[in-house]
């Protein structure tokens, strides 16, 4: 019988500015991931570090074939030295980096109650739509405050054919509370993928903290991993059952029914 499902894992971490520190947790993911079963494991942006003082990050930042991602990983060199990429890069398992995707929307946003972000201040954003073939089905690649801009989703599955979405994540607290689930489950539903979202969690340093609630969602919309804490740094594993997939959208096939916005007429502006 031809396997129709394979296993894949999801962390959820606290990273801090300490490199080897985050390693060491990737590391030991990693290994509770494979004995698992899963086939392939995703970490939530930021994972290899995140800064307690602005700057730190440019510091740390390295080229794709630096040192680092010999190791693994995390903060894209940018274009010049005031700026880097957010970066997902998506590895196999002989090390080598099938595929890269820079954020393509920065989260420039006034919190209410809380602080304000502005990312564009040390990143330089993407403007490529990325997707590639895994183990675990075909890839779309987003980060984290892309979750907000349906059309990046729309494109990965209408014309790219993803099956999986992929969304690391180092939401806030005050909208991870409100949005973060709703969100994820609402581009599962409409792209009838698999939805899949490491996510940061805790208190990184005094200024900063994530919301967490790293989720596996099916094509259907159910939640099908989660961890037991929100908070607590671990792994979620769910089968991704392409049967499930392939008959979600056998019966009700959005793909056909869908109709272009350029099709459409304005009946007056
Ligand atoms: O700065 C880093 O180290 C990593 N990058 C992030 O944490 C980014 C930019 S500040 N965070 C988000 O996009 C949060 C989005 C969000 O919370 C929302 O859309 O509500």
């Amino acid at each position: 019988m031809a396997v129709n499902s394979v296993r894949i894992a999801a962390a959820q971490m606290t990273s801090i500015n300490d490199l080897a520190s985050n390693f060491a947790t990737c590391s030991r993911l990693v290994k509770e991931a494979a004995s698992a079963g899963a086939k392939m494991i995703c970490f939530p942006e930021s994972f290899a570090f995140i800064g307690a003082q602005d700057g730190e990050s440019l510091k740390i930042a390295q080229p794709l074939d630096g040192p680092m991602m010999q190791q693994y990983w995390f903060q894209e060199k940018g274009p010049d030295e005031q700026h880097l990429f957010n970066t997902h890069v998506v590895i196999d398992d002989n090390g080598k980096i099938k595929s890269t995707y820079k954020k393509i929307h920065l989260f420039d946003v006034d919190i209410a109650g809380e602080r304000s972000y502005k990312e564009s201040n040390i990143t330089e954003a993407g403007n490529n739509i990325v997707s590639v073939d895994s183990p675990v089905g075909r890839l779309g690649l987003t980060v984290c405050y892309d979750l907000r801009f349906p059309e990046l989703y729309q494109q990965l599955r209408f014309q790219h054919e993803a099956q999986v979405l992929l969304v690391p994540a180092a939401f806030t607290v005050a909208t991870g509370q409100a949005h973060w689930e709703i969100l994820l489950r609402a581009r599962a539903i409409e792209t009838q993928c698999y939805v899949i979202a490491a996510a940061q969690t805790g208190k990184h340093n005094d200024k900063r903290q994530s919301y967490g609630e790293t989720l596996i969602i099916d094509p259907w919309g159910t939640v099908v991993g989660r961890l037991t804490d929100r908070l607590s740094t671990g792994i979620t594993v769910a089968d991704i059952d392409f049967s499930l997939l392939d008959s979600i959208r056998t019966r009700m096939p959005i793909a056909r029914h869908r109709k272009p916005i350029e099709f459409w007429k304005s009946a007056s502006l």
